[in-house]
């Protein structure tokens, strides 16, 4: 899986936060989810988000892909501050800047692999680049499965739908959430080459929550979560050096 045209990094940012806060329930119940995060995600970089579990990587996500609200603090989509935009133009941002990967794939059931890649464009009424898209449908190896349902692709294969679409809609950023964990290592390393090359290939910009610091090693740059804040990141990933830095944590994501 390869793309043929070679992007250029711009060093803008794709999608920043600034001082972000999220705080969940009120009194025994309260959790700090997000303790003053500030990080950037540039253009045309592939970032991993990493931590132990309940360390914050989804709530990051969600509220930098606009899908929750914050408690405080900034955060943006290139230039569009997502703080205060009404429900509408939220959905509206999401639908025509982000790009979403799922662990579970979320495709639905009775469109064919076709459809489902288009599905997000039909909605917002927008024509699909055609040519784009038959690079995109060619590079994640779907061409002869455009006509099947989910329930007869793959694991792999209905993840590839999901990449292609993802990036048919030339989104200004993906998210993916854990989006090899439920499939094989094969699979998953079909997929996290698929990503990679959008991002080197095509510029696209990814930010990628992971447990796996195989996955993580697919990444230009990893940040660390722990306890709801940043506490490392690590450029140029290796597996080893991921898994190096992880050990240096204790179970409450403290430096040890
Ligand atoms: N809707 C919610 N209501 C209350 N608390 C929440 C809610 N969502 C998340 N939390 C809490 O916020 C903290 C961060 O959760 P989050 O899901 O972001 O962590 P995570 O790093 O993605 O974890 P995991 O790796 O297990 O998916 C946790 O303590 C969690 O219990």
């Amino acid at each position: 899986m390869s793309f043929p045209a070679t992007a250029v990094r711009t060093g803008l940012a794709a999608a920043r936060a600034t001082g972000l806060n999220k705080v969940y329930g009120e009194g025994e119940t309260r959790v700090v989810a997000l303790d003053n995060v500030s990080v950037t995600f540039p253009q045309g970089e592939f970032t991993a988000i990493m931590g132990p579990s309940g360390s914050g990587k989804s709530t990051l996500m969600h509220c930098m892909a606009g899908l929750d609200t914050v408690s405080s603090g900034s955060t943006t989509i290139g230039d569009t501050e997502l703080v205060g935009l009404k429900d509408k133009q939220l959905t509206q941002l999401r639908r025509d800047h982000i790009g979403f990967i799922f662990q579970a794939f979320n495709l639905l059931p009775t469109l064919t692999a076709l459809e489902n890649i288009t599905l997000p464009m039909d909605i917002a009424g927008r024509k699909a680049d055609q040519a784009w898209l038959d690079r995109v449908v060619d590079t994640v190896g779907l061409s002869g499965r455009l006509g099947h349902r989910p329930s007869q692709l793959s694991g792999g294969q209905q993840q590839r739908v999901a990449c292609a679409r993802a990036l048919a809609g030339k989104p200004d950023i993906i998210f993916a959430d854990e989006p090899t964990g439920n499939l094989d290592s094969r699979s998953g390393a079909e997929i996290l080459s698929f990503l990679r090359n959008s991002v080197r290939e095509l510029g696209q910009t990814v930010v990628m929550v992971t447990h796996d610091p195989v996955a993580a090693s697919y990444a230009d740059r990893v940040v660390f979560l722990a306890d709801g804040r940043i506490v490392d990141e690590l450029h140029a990933p290796t597996a080893d050096t991921v898994l190096d830095r992880m050990r240096r944590f204790d179970a409450k994501g403290r430096t040890s």
